[in-house]
C-alpha cells in the first residue's frame, strides 16, 4: 500500500472533536490516523491555550533561563532522573549518541491534589526561588495541555477502534512532564563539537508531545521516503506527535516520527530558541504490549511486553538523565 507523502503537516481544528457535531467528529478521527499514519505529525487549533497564557509562559521562562548557570544549578535534581525542575546545558543527548544537546530545559511534573497512593511515586516539583509567577502560569499550562491531550487520545482511541475512552484512566494522574527549553546562544561556533546540534534526531519516549511554540524555525520532521520535511505551523496552533509508547502500543501502526532541531545558521548561533513541550506519560503501571488487534500476518508483534514506567527508566538511562 502506498502512502501519501506530506510536504508540511496537515493542519486540524480540535473543536470538530470536541464540539458535538458527529459528522465532525468522524471527519477529525479519519484526517487524523490519516496523517498519523503517513507522517506522525499534525498542527492543532483550539487546543484551549490562550495567547495570555501562552505570552506569560513564555515571559517567564525566558526571565528564567537569563540568571547565571550557577544559580539554575540549584534547581538541578539528578536523583530523580532530573524529571523535575532544572537540567543543564548539554547534558542530555539522543540515544545512540554521546554528544550533547545544544540545550537546558526545566521540567514541572504532575501534581496529585487527591487521594491517589501514585502520589508517593511522583517526585516534587522545584519552583525557582527567583520566579514566584512561575509556578501559577506552569501549572495552568500543563493542566491545559493535559487537557488536550485526553482529546487527541480519545480521538486517537476512535482511530485503533477502541472504546473512546480508553487512555482516560491510563493517563488520569499520569505522568506526564512539561518541559520549558533554551536553545542557549553560542557566540563562538568553533568552540562546539562539531556534530553538536539543538536537538539531534530522535523519537519521543511518551504516548503523544504536544508542542508549544514549534513555529520557530528548526524543527524538522524525517518522512518515510528520508526527507526532512520542516516544520510549518501557525502562532495559534500547537503540534501534536506521535511518541514511542504509542508506535509500541499499536505496533507500530502509529508511527513515533523522527525528529530533529537544527542549529541556524552560523551569523545566527548567537541567537536563542524556546520551545515547550508537553510530553504527555500514563501511568508507570500502563501495559505497552502490542494491541492483538494491530499485529496480524503482515504485521507480526514487533516489541516485547513492556510496562510504561520501566520504557521510561531504560530510555532515560541511554539518553544520559539516569544512571544506568
Ligand atoms: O524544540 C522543539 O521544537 C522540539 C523539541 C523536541 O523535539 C523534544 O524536546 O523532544
Ligand atoms: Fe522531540
Amino acid at each position: 500500500m502506498s502512502t501519501k507523502l506530506y510536504d508540511s503537516i496537515p493542519s486540524l481544528d480540535l473543536a470538530d472533536f470536541t464540539s458535538g457535531n458527529p459528522e465532525k467528529k468522524k471527519q477529525f478521527v479519519a484526517d487524523l490516523g490519516a496523517a498519523y499514519n503517513a507522517i506522525g505529525f499534525v498542527a492543532i487549533k483550539n487546543h484551549g491555550l490562550s495567547d495570555e497564557l501562552t505570552q506569560k509562559l513564555y515571559s517567564s521562562i525566558k526571565e528564567y533561563f537569563s540568571l547565571p548557570d550557577s544559580e539554575k544549578a540549584k534547581d538541578e535534581r539528578p536523583d530523580n532522573g532530573y524529571q523535575r525542575g532544572y537540567t543543564g546545558k548539554g547534558k542530555e543527548h539522543a540515544k545512540g549518541r554521546n554528544t550533547g544537546d545544544l540545550k537546558e530545559f526545566f521540567h514541572v511534573g504532575q501534581e496529585i491534589t487527591e487521594n491517589d497512593p501514585i502520589k508517593e511515586e511522583y517526585p516534587e516539583n522545584v519552583w525557582p526561588e527567583a520566579l514566584p509567577a512561575f509556578r501559577e502560569v506552569g501549572l495552568e499550562a500543563y493542566r491545559t495541555l493535559e487537557k488536550a491531550g485526553v482529546n487527541m487520545l480519545r480521538a486517537i482511541a476512535l482511530y485503533l477502534g477502541l472504546d473512546e475512552n480508553y487512555f482516560d484512566a491510563k493517563v488520569k494522574n499520569g505522568n506526564s512532564i512539561l518541559r520549558a527549553i533554551h536553545y542557549f546562544p553560542i557566540d563562538n561556533p568553533d568552540e562546539i563539537p562539531a556534530d553538536a546540534v539543538r536537538a539531534a534526531e530522535h523519537g519521543d519516549i511518551n504516548l503523544i508531545t504536544l508542542l508549544m511554540g514549534a513555529s520557530a524555525d528548526g524543527l524538522q520532521v524525517l518522512r518515510r521516503d528520508g526527507k526532512w520535511i520542516p516544520i510549518t505551523a501557525l502562532p495559534d496552533q500547537i503540534v501534536v506527535n506521535v511518541g514511542d509508547m504509542l508506535a509500541r502500543l499499536t505496533n507500530d501502526k502509529l508511527k513515533s516520527t523522527i525528529h530533529r532541531v537544527v542549529n541556524p545558521p552560523r551569523e545566527l548561533m548567537h541567537t536563542s530558541r524556546y520551545s515547550i513541550p508537553f510530553f504527555m506519560h500514563p501511568r508507570s503501571e500502563m501495559d505497552l504490549s502490542c494491541l492483538p488487534n494491530c499485529i496480524d500476518a503482515e504485521n507480526p508483534k514487533r516489541f516485547e511486553d513492556i510496562t510504561a514506567g520501566e520504557f521510561l527508566n531504560q530510555r532515560l538511562a541511554e539518553i544520559g538523565l539516569k544512571k544506568k
